[in-house]
């Protein structure tokens, strides 16, 4: 059983709301000026990943006032909860055991009694004798030939790792053609399918309930491509499989169960890159370096499970986002990753966070009277900076920023990473600093500006600065390091939930637009006017039926 605290009722809370007043207005040039060990307090090390968080609005007592709040609040009860798979995913009734998936010390997980490691590492070997095959073209299309392309068509949970993942790690690329279809929007697997051929692809239908509307219509549409361009019935096993946790609307789909790759309930959707559904990552990268990236999700892991909270990362990066969210009233969070290989990074934890920690009901079934997850965004520097930094700057909202960037790249071309990595130190020194009145009237007058124009000019050039960023440099983005950085985010979400006393686990807000599609959608099917909806509804739909 998970706590049921209410955050605000504690101790902590209590002394923080105190503490905020002090801290607010001291800016960070100030605090920075006051205590030259920042870096050293404020940041830890943990294999090849250093996060600094000194660049953030606190000072000891802040952390260590987070840090009781985090104890009050049962964080490490809760850690132990989810690993020896207690069922705290309430509303489903289910553990939430994605650790056990990259469990790479095999202890025995229990799941009502029964050790689940067997099984997973079953479909650990399962996938490694799969992707060996299609990699060495043993494993051979209709007509003979080997695969050169995958497809995998899913959605949500199903696509965003993969993509994300395979993305990132483009630099271990095999000879193997990933490509991913996720949306309904028939735009989607039409140019994919321009892509490829029938006789070297091999469709993954990537989806844990097999019932997903969206990946049912591409699987669908692209096993009709499939067989009215060569292929027949009988082929369709050596061009299909599945990844699924649901073996029987597989096999009704027409797939063999002997193509499926199983995963369990106990996975949630947005955290199953390291199940089954990571097997279009294991054709794209190598299984070696799939089993690389689980190796460092499993480190990440055991660093949260038994690192004490202050030197905890995944817990010192929830509370500082708990800081900001309930004190500071911050509204988002960005996630700007200088690689350019990880230009999906704050798409994928869009998800992952976003349908974590977006409720609004507590674990007693209230509405809660205080702010849950943030909204996360972000894109890839230094193209982000050419286009939105500037409100991060100068705009009137507080946005913590996550600064992320490899001290390697896998491209050393001329200067480049030099240049990237220039742009990166800089801007979170930028927002920290900001630039002063007089800095700004100095640079204006050794311009040669009047006193005129500097007066006119200056309000427009200050930079209140006193942003705050977290700094997380890796020495190299590797399968290893990018596993402990995805498991990183996953338990700061996790974190995050157990304070707000929210359910992480569930998505029931994707529920009722699914709902009212299946039910507008017989209502496009036909010709007749609709008048069964509100005004606008009915306004856009019957105006849609007289365009299309
Ligand atoms: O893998 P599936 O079952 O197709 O689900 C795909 C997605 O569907 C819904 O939007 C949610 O439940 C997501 O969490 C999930 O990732």
């Amino acid at each position: 059983m998970l706590p049921a605290i209410d955050f605000t009722s504690t101790n902590a809370f209590k002394y923080l709301t105190d503490h905020y007043i002090d801290i607010a207005p001291k800016s960070l040039r100030e605090l920075f000026g006051t205590d030259s060990e920042r870096f050293k307090k404020f940041s830890i090390q943990f294999e090849d990943i250093l996060v600094d968080y000194s660049k953030n609005r606190t000072d000891e007592q802040t952390v260590a006032l987070l840090v009781q709040l985090a104890k009050e609040c049962g964080v490490k009860e809760a850690i132990e909860a989810m690993f020896t798979g207690e069922k705290i995913n309430v509303t489903e009734n289910r553990e939430v055991l994605h650790t056990a998936l990259r469990n790479r010390s095999n202890t025995p997980v229990l799941v009502d009694g029964k050790d689940v490691m067997p099984a997973v590492n079953a479909v650990l070997a399962q996938m490694k004798t799969f992707t060996e095959a299609v990699l060495s073209g043993e494993w051979k299309g209709y007509t003979g030939k080997a695969i050169t392309d995958v497809v995998n068509i899913g959605i949500g949970g199903s696509d965003l790792g993969p993509v994300m993942v395979t993305e990132a790690l483009k630099a271990y690329k095999t000879h193997l053609n990933l490509h991913f279809v996720s949306n309904v929007d028939g735009t989607h697997i039409a140019e994919a399918l321009k892509k490829i051929d029938p006789e070297t692809t091999l469709f993954l239908i990537a989806s844990k309930t097999f019932t997903t509307q969206e990946t049912m219509a591409n699987a669908h549409s692209a096993r009709d491509w499939f067989l009215n361009n060569g292929g027949t019935e009988a082929d369709v096993a050596k061009h299909f499989a599945a990844l699924s946790t649901n073996a029987s609307a597989v096999s009704k789909f027409g797939i063999d169960t002997k193509n499926m790759f199983e995963f369990w309930d106990w996975v949630g959707g947005r955290y199953s890159l390291c199940s089954a559904i990571g097997l279009s990552i294991a054709l794209g990268i190598g299984f070696d370096k799939f089993e690389e990236l689980l190796d460092g999700a499993h480190a990440m892991d055991l660093h949260f499970r038994n690192a004490e909270f202050e030197q905890n990362i995944p817990v010192i990066l929830a509370l500082l986002g708990i800081w900001y969210n309930n004190f500071f009233e911050a509204e988002s969070h960005a996630i700007l990753p200088y690689d350019q290989y990880l230009h999906r990074f704050a798409a994928y934890f869009q998800q992952g966070d976003m349908e974590s920690n977006g409720k609004y009901v507590d674990r007693n079934g209230n509405r809660v009277e205080y702010e849950t997850g943030p909204i996360i965004w972000g894109e890839p520097g230094t193209n982000g900076q050419h286009a939105f930094y500037q409100l991060i700057h100068q705009g009137t909202k507080l946005v913590p920023c996550d600064f992320i960037a490899p001290a390697q790249s896998h491209n050393p071309v001329g200067e480049h990473h030099t240049l990237l990595l220039s742009n990166f130190f800089a801007q979170t020194e930028a927002l920290m600093n900001g630039k002063t009145h007089e800095e700004v009237v100095a640079e204006l007058q050794a311009q040669g500006k009047t006193g005129a124009e500097i007066e006119k000019l200056a309000p427009f050039k200050v930079f209140e600065g006193n942003r705050p960023t977290n700094s997380i440099l890796v020495k190299k983005v590797t399968p290893h390091v990018l596993g402990s950085l995805i498991a990183m985010y996953e338990h700061k979400i996790f974190v995050q939930g157990i304070i707000w006393n929210i359910y992480s686990f569930d998505q029931w807000g994707v529920e009722l637009g699914k709902q009212l599609a299946g039910k507008i959608l017989p209502e496009l099917r036909t010709a007749d006017e609709v008048s069964t909806h509100d005004s606008s509804t009915n306004g856009l739909i019957n105006q849609y039926k007289e365009w299309r």
